[in-house]
């Protein structure tokens, strides 16, 4: 029987959803291309994706994508051209390491001449909610599974009009197929994340985790965000029934996305967001969330993404047979994540807009086990805690991180993504906190009774009933005892959480060892400000921990 009897095309050939040729492509250089895929469908990229072998289906129709060497994102690799339009503005520190111009130029050269032949995949979408501040971004891929990532994570133009307007303000390359060479390239190792906001171009080389992508955006808005007096957050953000939004900034693994998606309140967004006039509004359209150990009771709505058409499951393993997935697994890696549009979170605000937020919450998971559970803070403190930025990094998230957690302070809770001098950030934060008359609390969802490896983690029910009861009032004017290291106010109860979890020293076996703990860890807090003390107000600099 001809095999053309129901006139089917191979997916390659099946081009309803192309828009246009590859018109805009060819002014960034990229000529000789094979095919390009503009703006395909979900639908579409499944066939691709599966046409070329580049994922599998699970169980009710996730992708299954596996991302080869890279499973969380090479921090080390990463830098920003260093000229003229940016090099004032860029905070040349630990996380943004400057490349020449030429070096970059070279380098896409390369590229280029690697992409001649080869399809590509085009997504045109949007980083940012708001009309006002949305940046329209063009995100091409080598892989038409990242054309599907790009697709859930980021804000599709509404329709095919749209998208014939489209222009694009800046463009993403995600070439996992391209090495670069650093007798050649000049660049530290074989991966590249480079980023120019001159050429208004990021080129990802040599590593296919998808969060590349998404934290490029983001690098990208908190450059810009800020010069039009918009505050870029590394924070998720939800909105409660007395119409009041919240935001929980937080590094990775803190809990952003766990806590956000609450049943009880609208998801705005999981991830990042940003802080103007309006309101708050969340810059991307998608979630992406750690699933290793993802637990149904605890995390419903998560959980129920893992088994849906459209979400996409990186380096989770599974068996070949069923299909059916382990996400207790850790044999690919800690940091296995899933990507869903935002919608498929049953409560979520679909403009992806709320109003100015009334409560900051900052997470830190606490690996030495000494912190409360829960503390308000002035807001001095809060600028404090903002620029600190303390937290445990767990394993998997960046290349070159150990099983044991390592105590990090990283500015704004973001401080891989941040551009501009964190002080930029914190004094936007400052303004928008004292106008909008925000409460700040710290939230450890890490370890009590001991640290990581003696003590256990919180349960994630206990740190959403301390969360719901601060955002619902609950806390207000409730009895505290003051913190006697860090002298921010605990609540000495919290309703359906028992009195003992709100004292750690208590759940410790040794009392000594407490002490001993929580004074190294404010010497570690203290030596860190050192750098920042020049650049802040001294009611904040002062508003640190005190070791006596
Ligand atoms: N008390 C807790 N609060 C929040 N998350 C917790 C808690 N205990 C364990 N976890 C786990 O920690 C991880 C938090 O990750 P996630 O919410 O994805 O962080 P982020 O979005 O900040 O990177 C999840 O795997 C979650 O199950
Ligand atoms: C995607 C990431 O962010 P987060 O863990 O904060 O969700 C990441 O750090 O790679
Ligand atoms: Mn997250």
């Amino acid at each position: 029987m001809p095999n053309n009897l129901l006139n089917l095309k191979t997916p390659a050939e099946d081009q309803a959803a192309v828009l246009k040729a590859d018109y805009g492509l060819a002014q960034l250089g990229l000529s000789n291309l094979r095919k390009v895929y503009w703006n395909l469908p979900t639908e579409a990229l499944y066939e691709e994706v599966i046409f070329r072998g580049e994922a599998r289906i699970s169980h009710q129709g996730p992708l299954l994508a596996d991302t080869g060497q890279h499973t969380g994102r090479a921090a080390a690799d990463k830098a920003i051209v260093r000229e003229g339009t940016s090099e004032a503005k860029v905070w040349w520190g630990p996380y943004n390491r400057p490349m020449a111009p030429d070096t970059f130029d070279a380098l896409f050269a390369r590229l280029q001449g690697y992409l001649q032949g080869r399809d590509l995949f085009v997504q045109d979408c949007y980083g940012g909610a708001d009309p006002d501040y949305r940046l329209p971004v063009r995100i091409v891929t080598e892989l038409a599974w990242h054309s599907a990532f790009a697709r859930n994570m980021f804000i599709k133009p509404a329709s095919t009009e749209e998208y014939k307007r489209f222009v694009p303000e800046f463009t993403i390359l995600a070439i996992p197929g391209f090495q670069a060479t650093p007798s050649i390239d000049q660049t530290p190792g074989p991966t590249t994340i480079a980023l120019n906001f001159d050429q208004k171009l990021c080129l990802i080389g040599n590593t296919a985790y998808a969060g590349e992508i998404k934290k490029s955006v983001f690098t990208v808005m908190n450059h810009l965000l800020p010069l039009q007096g918009v505050l870029s957050m590394h924070c998720s953000a939800n909105v409660g029934k007395d119409g009041t939004s919240a935001l929980f900034f937080g590094l990775s693994g803190t809990g952003k996305t766990t806590l956000s998606a609450d049943p009880t309140r609208g998801l705005i967004g999981d991830d990042e967001h940003g802080w103007s006039d309006n309101g708050v509004f969340n810059i991307e359209d998608g979630c992406y969330a750690k699933v290793i150990g993802l637990n149904a009771q605890a995390e419903p709505q998560i959980h129920a993404c893992t088994r849906r058409f459209g979400t996409i499951l990186e380096n989770v393993v599974y068996d070949p047979a069923s299909r059916r997935i382990d996400l207790d697994s850790d044999a690919r890696t800690e940091n296995t994540r899933a990507s869903y549009p935002l919608d498929f979170i049953e409560n979520a605000v679909l403009s992806k807009m709320g109003p100015h937020p009334k409560h900051i919450v900052l997470l830190t998971c606490d690996a030495s086990g000494v912190m409360p559970p829960l503390a308000r803070l002035s807001p001095e403190q809060a600028l404090y805690h903002f620029i600190s930025g303390y937290t445990s990094k767990l394993a998997g998230t960046e290349a070159g991180l150990g099983r044991e957690p390592e105590i990090t302070f990283s500015p704004c809770f973001g401080g891989p993504f941040m551009v501009h001098h964190p002080a930029v950030y914190a004094e936007l934060l400052r303004r928008k906190m004292l106008r909008h008359g925000a409460t700040c609390w710290l939230v450890n969802t890490g370890w009590t009774g001991g640290p990581y490896g003696v003590g256990k983690r919180i349960s994630i029910k206990h740190t959403r009933a301390l969360l719901n009861a601060a955002l619902e009032g609950k806390l207000d004017g409730a009895a505290c005892y003051r913190d006697p290291v860090f002298g921010f106010d605990v609540p000495k109860h919290c309703p359906d959480v028992p009195d003992g979890v709100m004292y750690p020293a208590e759940s410790w076996p040794d009392r000594a060892q407490y002490e001993a703990r929580y004074r190294s860890l404010a010497a570690r807090f203290i030596e860190n400000f050192k750098k920042f003390e020049a650049e802040v107000a001294p009611e904040v600099a002062a508003a640190g921990p005190r070791v006596g």
